[in-house]
């Protein structure tokens, strides 16, 4: 699998909404050496294992990568190259959670296979990424369809901050400036995520799922059929945990959030867990004040990520039924923070945070 990444990270303060603009190699066509530049304002934490920098000159230490210097005048004709046999892909990042963006409107089939997603998203011989997500055409009266494969190869049926990821990958692919919002069919219903004015996206999450049955977990509901506080063995400690579905599944318990919560053991241990038959993703969580949550996150198909938009609006839902927190909350990530709230007279959920161009690339399949 050989990959080329084409990278120009030079981005000022003022530029961020237009971020990818400002990240896009293609489009100064006199270009033909890149550069990079890291300013304060530039978050870089998706790079961290993708691919190394050693210092500003620019250098790829991974023998399988080789940089190109752009050919292209424009984005549009970098995303639009169809050459048989290679992907063109933009990695985008959401707080952290790092994606790699197909653009698959030719189709309605996924252009890669779970198997083949699995290679791009290893961080030592791929591009490195929690999950790779393709942007189909439209269905059901929506502009788009949404899919994701996790970096496991599993799919799930929607993603928080890949949907914001999505809808800026979508305004680069139509050329498209300023605010806009977007129907986009998902695995998790109709989700409409909509670019604001400061390049920030607000996305209508639709509506929690709290009965048992549709979670789906085995554990013991309440006379309204939602799991609120139950018990849960997990290799003989009882956790008191809240299950919510945002579409994909959550299990969420509060408590203090220890530096020695060892994820990496415990994860797997509820995300396997027999209660909870399609998996789980499972979020801990530390109440600073009715409305500020500190969370962490085992995902699903993904390990341990530096932030999950699913997993923070269940967070919330989840505050909300157990008494801990009101609807309006800024959840804090290990990749910074997620604004949430969850809406009395509609019952939707609606997240705000950033979605960051990381780089472009090409890959040989
Ligand atoms: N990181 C995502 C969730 C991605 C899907 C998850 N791993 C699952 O399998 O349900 C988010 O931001 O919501």
């Amino acid at each position: 699998m050989a990959i080329a990444a084409t990278i120009s990270l030079s981005v000022s303060p003022t530029t961020r909404h237009s971020a990818a603009a400002a990240f896009n190699p293609f489009r100064s066509s006199s270009s033909t050496t890149v550069s990079v530049s890291f300013s304060p304002a530039l978050r870089i934490t998706s790079l961290r294992s993708s691919i190394p920098f050693r210092n500003p000159s620019f250098r790829v230490s991974a023998t399988s990568m080789s940089i190109q210097a752009p050919q292209q005048t424009s984005s549009t004709s970098f995303l639009d190259r169809r050459e048989s046999g290679v992907l063109h892909f933009v990695k985008y990042h959401g707080l952290g959670n790092d994606f790699i963006l197909v653009d698959n409107r030719g189709s309605t089939e996924p252009r890669i296979s779970p198997e083949q997603a699995k290679k791009l998203c290893d961080r030592n011989f791929g591009i490195g990424a929690d999950g790779v997500i393709f942007a189909l055409p439209g269905t059901n009266d929506t502009d788009y369809t949404m899919r994701i494969f996790n970096s496991d190869g599993s799919e799930p049926e929607m993603c928080g901050n890949g949907v914001r990821c999505f809808a800026r990958f979508i305004a680069e692919l139509e050329n498209l400036h300023g605010n806009h919002s977007f129907k986009v069919h998902t695995g998790a219903g109709l989700i409409v995520p909509e670019i604001q004015g400061d390049g920030k996206v607000r996305v209508d999450m639709g509506e929690p799922i709290l009965k048992a049955a549709d979670v789906p977990t085995g554990l013991p509901a309440n006379k309204q059929e939602a799991v609120v506080k139950s018990e849960l063995d997990v290799d003989g400690v009882t956790w008191n945990v809240t299950c919510v579905s945002m579409g994909n599944p959550h299990c969420v318990t509060f408590g203090t959030i220890e530096n020695k919560l060892n994820l990496a053991e415990i994860g797997p241990k509820f995300e396997h867990h027999v209660m909870f038959p399609a998996r789980t993703n499972t979020e801990f969580v530390q109440v600073c004040s009715p409305s500020h949550l500190k969370m962490r996150v085992w995902e699903r198909g993904a390990g341990a990520t530096l932030a999950c938009g699913t997993g923070a609006c269940a967070t919330v839902v989840a505050a909300v039924l157990e008494g801990r927190a009101g609807r309006k909350c800024t959840v804090d990530l290990p990749g910074g923070p997620l604004e949430i709230e969850w809406r009395e007279e509609n019952n939707h959920i609606y997240m705000t945070g950033p979605a960051e161009v990381v780089f472009y690339g090409s890959v040989a399949l």
